[in-house]
C-alpha cells in the first residue's frame, strides 16, 4: 500500500513559500541541478523512517507527530528535504494506524514530492518498505534513483551542504554516513553488571544520520539481511558493509544533526525552531517620515539584539515577496487607526503564509508625531488580534512617544527593539492583543 500526497508529479513550481534565506523552490524531475553553487548530476531520493512510537520519550504521541509553534517535527523535516532542488522525491514511512494522520499533515503544509508508505515493526523494516517503495511496480530503470539518502525523520535540523556531501560520496563510495565524535566512553558490561572493558574513545565515533547509498546496494543489502538483523540491527552502513562488500565513507557532521530521543530533546528541538524564526522582521514605514526615523533608529538597536530588521515603505510590488518568507513584521503607523495594520493583516491570510508558521505582527503606535496624540482604543485592537490569532497569526501592539528630549527619545526606542525582540522569540499567546508601552 502506498498514499500520495497532493502533486507528486508537481515539478515544485507550486507557489510553495521559498527559505528566508532565498532557498529556490524545488525544480524536482530536471536531470542536471545546479543550487547555489552545487550541482548533482545524478537522480537522488530521500526515505524518512517515521515508524516508531518514541517509547523513551514517555509521551503518547510519537515524536516525529509532536507540534512546534502549530506544525508537526515531521513537517519540519521534510521541509529542510523540500528545499533542496535536486532532491527528486520524499518517502515518508509510517505506521499503519498514522497513515491517514501523514496525509492531513501533507495536505495541511502543502508539502511537495513525498509520498507515504507503511512501517514495519523494527526501523530496519520501515526503512526497507520504504527502499523498495522508489522501486516498485512498473518505475522503470531510468526513473528510480541513483542514491538514496536515508534519515531519521526526527533529525530536523539537516542542511542542504551536508545532504550534498553525502549524496556524493555516497555516489563514488557506494555509501556514505555522517559521524560525531563520542561524548562519553563505550564500555562492555558483564553479564552481572560489572566492567568486562572499555573502548579506547578516540578510535570511535558516533554513527548519525544521513546516510547515503547507491540505489543497488541499499536494496541488495535490504534483500540479503537475515531476519535477525531486521530485528536487532541498527545500522544501516553496516547492512552495506556485511551483504555488498561496500566500505562507507564516512564524512563528520554538524552537531545539529542529533536526534529527537527524550523528551528533553523536543524542548531543545522547539527553542532551536523559535530562535531560528525569530531572527528576521520586515518593518513597514508607510512611508511618513517621523516612522522612516524611527525605522532607522529601531534597525540600528536590533543590531545589536542579533535581529536582521529590513525597512521597506510598503509591501508593494516585490516587498510582496515577504509575506512568502518565513519573516515577522513590525508595521509603524503614526495615526491611531488600525488600517494599515488590517492591511497586513489581511495581505498575509491573502498569501496563504501563516499555514506554514505563525508569524508574529507587531504594530507600532507612534505617537506626537502624526495626526492624533490619543491612543488607539485596547478593545477593538484586542478584537482584531483574537480574529488574527484563529489565522494563526500572532498579533502585539507597542506604544512609543515621540519625545523631544533627545536622551529620552533615545531610551524609548531601544526599549521598543527590546521589547519587539523579546515578543518575536517568545511568541507569548498570553500578549496577544496587548498594547504594550516602550
Ligand atoms: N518501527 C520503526 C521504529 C523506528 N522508526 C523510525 O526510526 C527513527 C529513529 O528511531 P528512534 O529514535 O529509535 O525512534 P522510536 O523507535 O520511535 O523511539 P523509541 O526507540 O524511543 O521508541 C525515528 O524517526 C522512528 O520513527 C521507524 O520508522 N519504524
Ligand atoms: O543513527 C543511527 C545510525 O544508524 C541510529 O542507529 C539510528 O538513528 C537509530 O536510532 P535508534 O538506535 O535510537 O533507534
Amino acid at each position: 500500500m502506498e498514499v500520495r500526497g497532493p502533486n507528486l508529479q508537481n515539478d515544485g513550481e507550486s507557489g510553495r513559500p521559498t527559505h528566508p534565506r532565498g532557498f529556490p523552490s524545488g525544480e524536482a524531475g530536471k536531470s542536471n541541478h545546479n543550487t547555489g553553487g552545487r550541482y548533482v548530476d545524478f537522480r537522488v531520493s530521500v526515505v524518512l523512517p517515521a515508524g516508531g512510537t518514541g517509547e523513551r520519550t514517555g509521551l503518547l504521541t510519537p515524536k516525529q507527530f509532536c507540534s512546534f509553534l502549530g506544525r508537526p517535527l515531521i513537517s519540519y523535516t521534510i521541509q529542510a528535504f523540500e528545499r533542496v532542488s535536486w532532491i527528486r522525491s520524499v518517502v515518508v514511512v509510517v505506521a499503519k494506524e498514522n497513515m491517514d494522520l501523514m496525509m492531513d499533515i501533507i495536505q495541511r503544509f502543502q508539502h511537495q514530492r513525498v509520498r507515504v508508505v507503511p512501517g514495519g515493526s523494527t526501523r530496519h523494516r520501515s526503512i526497507c518498505n520504504g527502499v523498495m517503495a522508489l522501486g516498485e511496480g512498473e518505475t522503470p530503470a531510468a526513473d528510480r534513483p541513483e542514491v538514496v539518502i536515508i534519515h531519521d525523520a526526527v533529525r530536523p535540523f539537516v542542511d542542504e551542504d551536508f545532504l550534498h556531501k553525502i549524496a556524493t560520496a555516497a555516489k563514488e563510495q557506494g555509501a556514505a554516513g555522517a559521524i560525531r565524535p563520542l561524548v562519553s566512553t563505550v564500555i562492555a558490561t558483564t553479564s552481572e553488571g560489572y566492567l568486562d572493558h572499555s573502548l579506547e574513545r578516540v578510535k570511535y565515533r558516533a554513527s548519525e544520520m544521513p546516510q547515503g547509498f547507491t540505489y543497488d546496494v541499499i536494496r541488495q543489502a535490504y534483500q540479503r539481511c537475515t531476519e535477525s538483523d531486521f530485528e536487532f540491527g541498527t545500522e544501516c552502513l553496516h547492512l552495506a558493509l556485511q551483504y555488498c562488500g561496500t566500505n562507507a565513507k564516512l564524512i563528520e557532521g554538524p552537531p545539529t544533526l542529533w536526534k529527537v530521543t527524550y523528551k528533553r530533546d523536543l524542548a531543545a528541538a522547539e527553542s532551536i525552531i523559535k530562535e531560528t524564526l525569530s531572527r528576521t522582521a520586515c518593518l513597514i514605514t508607510g512611508g511618513s517620515a517621523p516612522a522612516v526615523a524611527l525605522a532607522g533608529a529601531l534597525r540600528k538597536a536590533a543590531g545589536a539584539l542579533e535581529m536582521e530588521l529590513d525597512v521597506v515603505p510598503d509591501l508593494a510590488g516585490d516587498n510582496g515577496g515577504y509575506l512568502l518568507k518565513e519573516w515577522n513584521f513590525i508595521q509603524v503607523s503614526v495615526s491611531r487607526r488600525l488600517s494599515e495594520v488590517e492591511a497586513l493583516l489581511a495581505a498575509l491570510e491573502a498569501a496563504n503564509r501563516a499555514v506554514l508558521h505563525p508569524p508574529v505582527v507587531i504594530w507600532v503606535h507612534l505617537s506626537g508625531a502624526g495626526e492624533s496624540s490619543a491612543g488607539p482604543e485596547p478593545s477593538a485592537f484586542w478584537d482584531l488580534a483574537s480574529r488574527a490569532r484563529l489565522r494563526n497569526v500572532l498579533l502585539y501592539g507597542l506604544r512609543l512617544h515621540q519625545s523631544k528630549d533627545a536622551e529620552r527619545w533615545e531610551r524609548s526606542v531601544l526599549r521598543a527593539a527590546e521589547i519587539a525582540s523579546a515578543l518575536i522569540q517568545g511568541r507569548s499567546p498570553a500578549l496577544v492583543g496587548q498594547l504594550l508601552q516602550a
